[in-house]
């Protein structure tokens, strides 16, 4: 689905990605952990062209994207929820929703009702401002803004990050309904251990810019969670 060969990226001089390769199969969730700093959110940039790769290969379906722009790999099928949720506060939820139509190449034109199922909140507060929202409805938010293009592979950055447990365990059940209903690929970065167990069936550990173990998540091991990833 999603296959990242000898990435590289620099901040300046500062070398922030260190030759990663990752491969994310479909229908799979795959979590990328580590602490504060390790790449992680750089790391999802450079996959959706937000950021420019120094040198690597990324394939997504088969077919190479480094040189689509952001909003090519987006209309490919690759969909992103940033981290801090970057909805628009102006704007209200249905507005918020509509904007991502927007980047749909041909095809239907009506927000996917399933939004609405998975996030029933959004149906009710379709008229207010998304800045008026609480932190776990703007989350749910920027989630449905994200599968309003049916994506095939969902970029999740912290989703659970200043998010009340009732809606983390929301966020986990639709997690695993678009995996089992519709084979979506999740690649997810989560520090919660419990959240990340929870829903991802493989993981990779990065550590300054670099990937250091990846595997299956139920063989995680104690000693890989106290050097890399307890704080
Ligand atoms: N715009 C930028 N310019 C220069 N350096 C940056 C920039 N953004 C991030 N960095 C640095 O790049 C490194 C990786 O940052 P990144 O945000 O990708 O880490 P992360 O693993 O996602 O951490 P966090 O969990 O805190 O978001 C850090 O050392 C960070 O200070």
């Amino acid at each position: 689905m999603l296959s990242i060969r000898g990435l590289n990226q620099y901040y300046g001089a500062s070398h922030t990605l260190r030759d990663i390769q990752l491969d994310i199969q479909s229908g799979r969730v795959f979590c990328l952990m580590g602490r504060n700093g390790v790449g992680k959110t750089t790391l999802l940039n450079t996959v959706l062209g937000l950021l420019p790769a120094q040198s690597g290969d990324i394939e997504f379906k088969g077919a190479a994207i480094d040189r689509l722009a952001t909003e090519d790999r987006v209309a490919q099928g690759i969909g992103y929820v940033p981290q801090g949720r970057m909805i628009f506060p102006d704007l209200s939820v249905m507005e918020n929703l509509r904007v991502a139509l927007a980047g749909r190449r041909g095809g239907d034109s009506k927000i996917p009702q399933q939004i609405f199922d998975f996030f029933p909140v959004l149906a009710e507060m379709a008229d207010r401002r998304g800045g008026d929202l609480s932190g776990g409805q703007q989350q749910q938010l920027a989630i449905g803004r994200a599968l309003v293009l049916e994506p095939s592979i969902l970029l999740l950055d912290e989703p659970c990050e200043g998010i009340q447990p009732n809606i983390v365990q929301l966020i986990a059940e639709v997690i695993q309904r678009l995996r089992s209903e519709q084979g979506l690929s999740v690649l997810l970065v989560e520090q919660k251990l419990p959240f990340a167990r929870s829903v991802a069936d493989d993981f990779a550990i990065m550590d300054r810019g670099a990937v250091v173990a990846t595997g299956a998540m139920d063989e995680l091991s104690e000693s890989l969670v106290g050097e890399y990833l307890t704080v």
